[in-house]
């Protein structure tokens, strides 16, 4: 999994990636992410890469031509036209399964915009995905792109270790993962569920997907009816 991060803010992107699991998973040849400067195609004098958007309105553009010219870098070196996706309010929400989706990709170029945004007509001939990381808005795309850099580089094989990966999570399936608990057994007067202590594994389960769907109902309802549910839990939900 390659990620090429286009933006005007590549020490943000790099230094937000290198650390941890990512920056791991990077030294471990398992990935690697790379930001290209936009600015270093902004062949004017003063390698201006915004200007006032056409009709008025506040705020600078990020205008088209090193935008595209960075993009075509990127294509040239991997003689191919990549997956582009475009960090934007105005995409579709991102969400674990646009992250397994994305994870197939060898190839994966994010681009983040400034300002205002972008030329429309680059993003016309550049963008293959528009996406969203929630209904806010930020002051760039930075953020959002390591957002998703983190998301998905966590499902390639070998990032994590392995057994993480395969085990339940939140999102799969739709429902919320079960309350954890580690050592000391008794924390400010509250106990490890007795069930976790028995090394029953059949009930250990059965008490972590019961919890799953309970907190499922509690936080996001909205999911539970994307669950299938068992007849045992849809009662439980009714006591
Ligand atoms: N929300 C978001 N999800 O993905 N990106 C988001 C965002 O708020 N981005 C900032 C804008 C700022 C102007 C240029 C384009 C990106």
């Amino acid at each position: 999994m390659n990620f090429h991060i286009l933006t005007l803010f590549p020490d943000m992107v790099m230094d937000g990636l290198n650390t941890s699991i990512t920056g791991r998973a990077v030294n471990n040849g398992l990935l690697s992410i790379e930001a290209v400067n936009i600015r270093d195609y902004a062949f004017n004098k003063h390698q201006s890469v915004d200007d006032y958007p056409y009709g008025g309105g506040a705020g600078m553009l990020m205008q088209a031509e090193p935008v595209y010219l960075a993009y075509e870098a990127v294509a040239e070196k991997l003689g191919k036209r990549p997956r582009v996706v475009y960090l934007s309010p105005q995409g579709q929400t991102f969400n674990q399964q646009m992250a397994e989706e994305l994870a197939q990709e060898e190839e994966l170029v994010l681009l983040c915009g400034h300002y205002e945004g972008i030329d429309e007509r680059v993003l016309e001939e550049i963008v293959t995905d528009y996406v969203s990381i929630g209904d806010y808005v930020l002051t760039g795309g930075e953020l959002p792109a390591m957002v998703m850099v983190d998301a998905i580089s966590r499902l390639v094989p070998g990032v994590l270790h392995n057994d993480v990966s395969a085990e339940f999570e939140s999102f799969q399936d739709n429902l919320l993962e079960y309350p954890q608990y580690s050592r000391p057994e008794e924390w400010h007067g509250k106990k490890v569920p007795e069930v976790l202590l028995s090394g029953h594994h059949a009930n250990i389960e059965k008490w972590r997907r019961e919890q799953s769907v309970l907190r499922t109902k509690e936080r996001r309802p909205d999911l539970l009816e994307k669950c299938e549910l068992t007849p045992s839990e849809k009662k439980l939900l009714e006591e």
